[in-house]
């Protein structure tokens, strides 16, 4: 790293990330996550709070006998039995840390705890001492700062680091500080407190106002070392500052901070993934960093200016944080130049401007009905687009059927059958049987057997496209048809139809789908 100040990265998944209802974690994914943390370089790892049941303990344990290169942190109450128990845990630790807390602010001090604040005071110095006595590495908190009164956190502040904690954090509880009035209680506090240059500041931002993130940085920018942080901002609540924006903030605006993390970011959605599907909490697609469009392009003058230069709409690599690559996603909002390098990636070329044009508005077409358009959408789209330039006897210009419980279908088939305009309505056994014997009407089919009807959808989802496979047979010549579309019965009549030109014609092998006839 350059000469620049080291941002310390307390991570708190294990433990504050743990207290979001519905993520407790056993044993073995807290040593899994632990292990995703020291490869990411994490600085400090809380891994839980070994006083509130015999399975932390042990799991706060297994995660400091797993982990080599991160220091383990316990967390405990700011009293004898649950200071012992969290020093206890940590025994087996390459590096451990006890972080022991107690309330400060008046609301905190007066209903919950019952303590004047003296008696915190007091209660506060003998548990740092305590701690000291079982760890070198202690951490004080005194919770619920962001609504403290800054005098008061100031004398126990003094009174903490003379008692020996190398770490002060500071937390915002419950997400009540907005940036700037954070960034200026973190400066107040070192430059008031007497020995604050005895101590590292950590900062601990809760989410409630949206705002974790940016309180962080505004501490960071008022001389706060610690930031404690978790994977995909999970915790307690609206949840914690979430460490992969943390992270790279600061390292993306190094013209900004004074400070870098030792973080290793290609780890960072790696660690996410897992952390995701350890707790079954996924990050909302538009998730900084690590949700699924963070690094996604659908607008064609975005997907223009990143196929161009990438820097135009993208600030950061999304190889550099572990993502593969960035995504372009072809959808109603896509231009000519990002369907065109999809195509060519898929190995596509057109022989002129006009086939590409046509292909594009079929995919135009084809947007319009589904969100997102995938490879196998484009393949299909091609060969339609590459069929359309043969002759064709039979053409679907319209399709309507009617489907209703306890009532035999009927379809409604309009053809161009050279050239001229042919309808006819039929009933049938479904929706599909009936659209066939509408064309087998107008086109006159009976000498030709249906030998295969197969579909199958060629994306997921309830929008995808189906793609059907119709086999006819004719005096002994057999051929395949193809047809796709959101709507499964065009999709078959459009199969229907390609297999009757193509036997029709008996041009086979001009038409790529021909090997298989
Ligand atoms: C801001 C935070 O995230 S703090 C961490 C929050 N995390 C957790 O609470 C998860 C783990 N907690 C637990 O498993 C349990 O709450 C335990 C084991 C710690 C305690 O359980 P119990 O003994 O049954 O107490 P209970 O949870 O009902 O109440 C908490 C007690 O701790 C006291 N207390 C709260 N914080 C502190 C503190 N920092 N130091 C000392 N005592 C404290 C409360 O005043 C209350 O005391 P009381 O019983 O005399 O009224
Ligand atoms: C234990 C402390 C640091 C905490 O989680 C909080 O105050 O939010
Ligand atoms: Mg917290």
């Amino acid at each position: 790293m350059s000469e620049k100040e080291r941002l310390i990265i307390f991570d708190t998944t294990l433990r504050d990330g743990e207290q979001s209802p519905g993520a407790s974690m056993t044993r073995e994914e807290k040593v899994r996550i632990g292990r995703a943390l020291e490869r990411l370089k994490v600085d400090v790892i809380e891994a839980g709070f070994p006083a509130a049941s015999e399975g932390d303990f042990e799991s706060v344990r297994a995660v400091a006998r797993a982990v080599r290169g991160s220091r383990i942190c316990g967390l405990a109450r700011a009293r004898e039995d649950d200071i012992r128990r969290a020093g206890e845990a940590l025994q087996e630790a390459e590096a451990g840390r006890i972080h022991t807390f107690l309330a400060t602010s008046p609301i905190h001090m007066e209903k919950k705890l019952r303590m004047t604040p003296d008696e915190v005071v007091d209660a506060a110095v003998r548990a740092v001492k305590l701690a000291r006595s079982l760890c070198d590495d202690v951490e004080f908190s005194p919770e619920d700062a962001g609504r403290s009164d800054p005098e008061f956190l100031c004398r126990v502040i003094e009174a903490v680091i003379d008692a020996g904690a190398g770490t002060v954090n500071i937390p915002d509880t419950v997400g009540y500080n907005l940036p700037e009035q954070f960034g200026g209680l973190i400066g107040r506090l070192r430059e008031r407190v007497p020995n604050s240059d005895k101590a590292v500041f950590s900062v601990h931002c809760h989410n409630d106002l949206g705002v974790a993130v940016a309180n962080s940085l505004a501490a960071v920018m008022n001389g706060a070392r610690q930031v404690e942080c978790t994977i995909n901002g999970l915790g307690e609540r609206a949840g914690n500052a979430a460490l992969e924006e943390v992270v790279m903030a600061v390292r993306t605006r190094q013209d900004f901070f004074p400070c870098d993390t030792g973080i290793d970011a290609h780890e960072i959605v790696p660690a996410s993934r897992l952390v995701a599907n350890i707790t079954g909490f996924q990050p909302q697609p538009n998730k900084a960093i690590v949700g699924a469009n963070a690094f996604a392009h659908e607008s064609g003058i975005h997907q223009d200016g990143v196929l161009k230069h990438r820097e135009t709409y993208e600030i950061m690599r999304a190889e550099d944080v572990g993502w593969h690559t960035n995504r372009m996603v072809l959808g109603k909002h896509s231009g000519r130049n990002a369907f065109r390098a999809r195509l060519k990636d898929l190995g596509i070329e057109f022989e002129s401007e006009e086939q590409l044009n046509e292909a594009f508005q079929r995919f135009k077409g084809l947007a319009d009905k589904k969100h997102e358009i995938f490879d196998e959408d484009l393949q299909a789209l091609v060969t339609e687009a590459n069929l359309e330039l043969e002759n064709e006897r039979y053409r679907l210009l319209a399709l309507r059927v009617c489907s209703e419980t306890g009532e035999t279908p009927e379809a409604i088939v309009t053809l161009a059958v050279d050239g001229h305009e042919r309808r006819a309505v039929c009933p049938g056994s479904g929706p599909v049987d009936a659209a066939f014997k509408a064309i087998e009407e107008l086109v006159g089919a009976a000498d030709t057997e249906l030998l295969l009807y197969s579909v199958s959808n060629i994306t997921t989802g309830t929008d995808s496209q189906g793609e059907v496979t119709v086999r006819l047979e004719r005096g002994g010549r057999i051929v395949n048809g193809q047809g796709s579309d959101t709507d499964i019965v065009i999709a078959s009549a459009k199969a229907y139809l390609n297999a009757l030109n193509k036997i029709d014609q008996g041009e086979l092998r001009r038409h790529p789908q021909a090997a298989d006839v």
